[in-house]
């Protein structure tokens, strides 16, 4: 767990680095990070460049922090995040949205690759997320587990409404706008550890839960920036339909999610460059 003092350096250590002051904050999922090419005037820094800062291994993730201006807005953009399945206590995922708590962003924008649990949906669906179900809490998995800093946030913090309901209603209008209608969803995205993917009896349950689709990220950093009051809006992309059937055979694999991911790049670019410089934050 990082202590604030810890949270702080590293704040310290980018802010030497920046000239900007970002006010949103954005995670890319699987291979979603080509949204850093819209950043204008861009200030790169590897991950491996800023001490304390978990870096990502997984393909898709480029593993950088992009500064600069998005949709008219001073933004930080993480393009690639570190997942608990790399061995990475939640604690230390936290860190990222703790620092740029620090460094002034008031909204958290996450993105994920995910599997289509609800058999409406299709592969390149859009989903904007209406709420989680955090699968992995109910085995401890949480980065607000641990002694609690209240400068951070509160010991208990409510989890319920975190999606913001003025940001779901905005990206409707901007998906309209942009004829994304017969792609765009709104559902529950539910968060296990992976790295395997579900098996066809675990997609059937997360069906009966409720869920909507299915990945292996995005549920702690939204605790996390809930707990620090972000305001935040989710949209998971679907990259593959979970295996819903015991003799299909078909499997889950990540090269499928990082090429629907690529073949959406454009439309998703598109998208949050019109959300962002819409945004209240
Ligand atoms: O959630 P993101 O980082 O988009 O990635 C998703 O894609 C990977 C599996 O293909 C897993 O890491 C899963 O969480
Ligand atoms: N399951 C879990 N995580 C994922 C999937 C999936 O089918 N697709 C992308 N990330």
């Amino acid at each position: 767990m990082a202590s604030y003092e810890e949270v702080e350096q590293v704040t310290k250590f980018l802010q030497s680095k920046i000239k900007t002051q970002p006010i949103v904050g954005i995670v890319c999922g699987s291979g979603l990070g080509k949204l850093a090419e819209e950043v204008q005037d861009p200030t790169i820094i590897p991950y491996t460049d800023i001490p304390g800062f978990p870096v990502s291994t997984v393909p898709g993730h480029e593993g950088k922090l992009v500064f600069g201006k998005l949709g008219g807005k001073e933004v930080v953009l993480m393009q690639g995040r570190s997942h608990c399945y790399e061995g990475y206590p939640p604690q230390k995922i936290a860190l990222p949205i703790r620092c740029m708590k620090l460094l002034g962003v008031r909204t958290l924008l996450v993105t994920n690759a995910a599997g289509g649990i609800n058999r409406k949906y299709k592969v390149g669906d859009v989903m904007i997320i209406k709420d989680h179900i955090n699968l992995a809490g109910f085995a401890g998995v949480n980065p607000l587990v641990g002694p609690n800093d209240e400068r951070f946030g509160p010991r208990f913090p409510a989890m319920s409404g975190s999606y913001d309901k003025k940001y779901r209603d905005l990206a409707r209008s901007v998906a309209k706008n942009m004829n994304m209608e017969s792609y765009l969803q709104e559902g529950v995205y539910s968060m296990m550890v992976g790295p395997a993917f579900e098996t066809v009896t675990e997609c059937r349950l997360l069906e009966i839960l409720g869920v909507d689709a299915t990945g292996m990220s995005t549920v702690p950093e939204v605790l996390v920036a809930r707990h620090c009051g972000m305001k935040i809006f989710g949209m998971s992309l679907i990259t593959n339909e979970c295996i819903m059937e015991y003799d299909s055979t078909a499997f889950a694999n990540h090269e499928e999610v990082l090429q629907t991911g690529k073949q959406r790049s454009e439309d998703l670019k598109k998208f949050f460059s019109k959300f962002v410089e819409q945004i209240e934050v």
